[in-house]
């Protein structure tokens, strides 16, 4: 699925929460949406969900505007942390229910999650715990094989071997299934493997739009000597200092060249790579947040 955002502006009443916010998404790719608390993740999903209109600017999906339009609207599923807690449907019937509107939903492939993540289908929704909770909706949200698929924190409530399944199973069925993903998430370490996009709101707009690769290219840690260390990243943004005795680590915000990494050999000055996560934390820090 194509999906072209136009300087969205995003918002409740008179507050604006997101401002001037461009992006594409391309066909058959896995995006990670990133962002502190409250910077308008969920608001901005609702949008491309076609769930929410933006305030100003237009969102276009394959060429088409989704909102009010059941063609678009079928192939996009958001999966997000809705209120369960009156759904009295036992989950089978539950799942079926939803499968209705969803022209792939693959229902062998359903049974197969709900006994992977062992579902009591028998039961109704709302009395199943919090992360089954989660993973009933995970189950529809993979089921549905919607061209678009979000999955907007999903996991909430979920250990640990199950959001590990989750993670397990997006892959395995994206490969079998190629389909355009975005998985909002605070859980950047473990979920960083999966992402090949990254997306960073922040500050009220979009920071940036990069291949998750590239963007790791921007993070080094250089580890040596302290006074080597210094001079090595002198005149370079640096975005973390840790020292120890008279050994020093230096994490930058800078590609470095093939003759800086040759220099760096040549000095005994040890080049390390800066997870996602640290990454995220050093480019969104200080910033004034939305939140409340
Ligand atoms: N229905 C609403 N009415 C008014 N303000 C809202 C509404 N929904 C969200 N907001 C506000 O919009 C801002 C962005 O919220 P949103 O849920 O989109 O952020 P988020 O990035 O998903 O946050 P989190 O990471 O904490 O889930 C917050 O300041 C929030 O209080």
């Amino acid at each position: 699925m194509h999906i072209q955002a136009e300087n969205l502006s995003i918002g409740y009443g008179s507050k604006n929460i997101l401002e001037h916010v461009s992006f594409e998404l391309e066909e058959n790719k896995i995006y990670g949406l990133l962002g502190r608390n409250g910077t308008g993740k969920t608001s901005l999903l609702s949008v491309l969900a076609a769930f929410r209109k933006p305030k100003a600017g237009r969102i276009m999906v394959n060429g088409e505007e989704p909102f009010e339009n059941a063609a678009v609207m079928e192939t996009i599923l958001f999966v997000y942390d809705s209120n369960l807690e009156d759904e009295t449907e036992k989950v089978k019937k539950w799942l079926r229910m939803n499968a209705a509107f969803r022209p792939n939903y693959d229902h062998d492939y359903a049974d197969y999650l709900c006994r992977r993540f062992n579902i009591p289908v028998n039961k109704a929704v709302k009395d199943l715990s919090k992360g089954l909770k989660s993973a009933v909706q995970v189950v529809d949200g993979l089921a549905s094989r919607a061209s678009l698929t979000i999955f907007d924190e999903a996991y909430l409530g979920m250990d640990a071997p199950a959001r590990e399944l989750f993670y397990e199973e997006v892959l395995k069925d994206y490969m079998e299934h190629p389909r355009t993903i975005i998985l909002s998430t605070h859980l950047i370490s473990e979920m960083a493997g999966m992402i090949e996009e990254v997306l960073i709101i922040n500050d009220g707009t979009l920071l940036l739009q990069q291949d998750k690769e590239q963007l790791l290219e921007r993070g080094t840690t250089v580890t040596g000597p302290k006074e080597k260390v210094l001079a090595f990243t002198e005149g370079k943004k640096r975005l973390k200092e840790q020292q120890l005795g008279s050994t020093m680590s230096i994490m930058i915000d800078a590609v470095l060249s093939d003759q800086e990494k040759q220099q760096a050999k040549a000095e005994n000055l040890e080049l390390g790579p800066v997870a996602l996560q640290e990454l995220f934390i050093h480019l969104t820090e200080g910033a004034e947040q939305h939140a409340g």
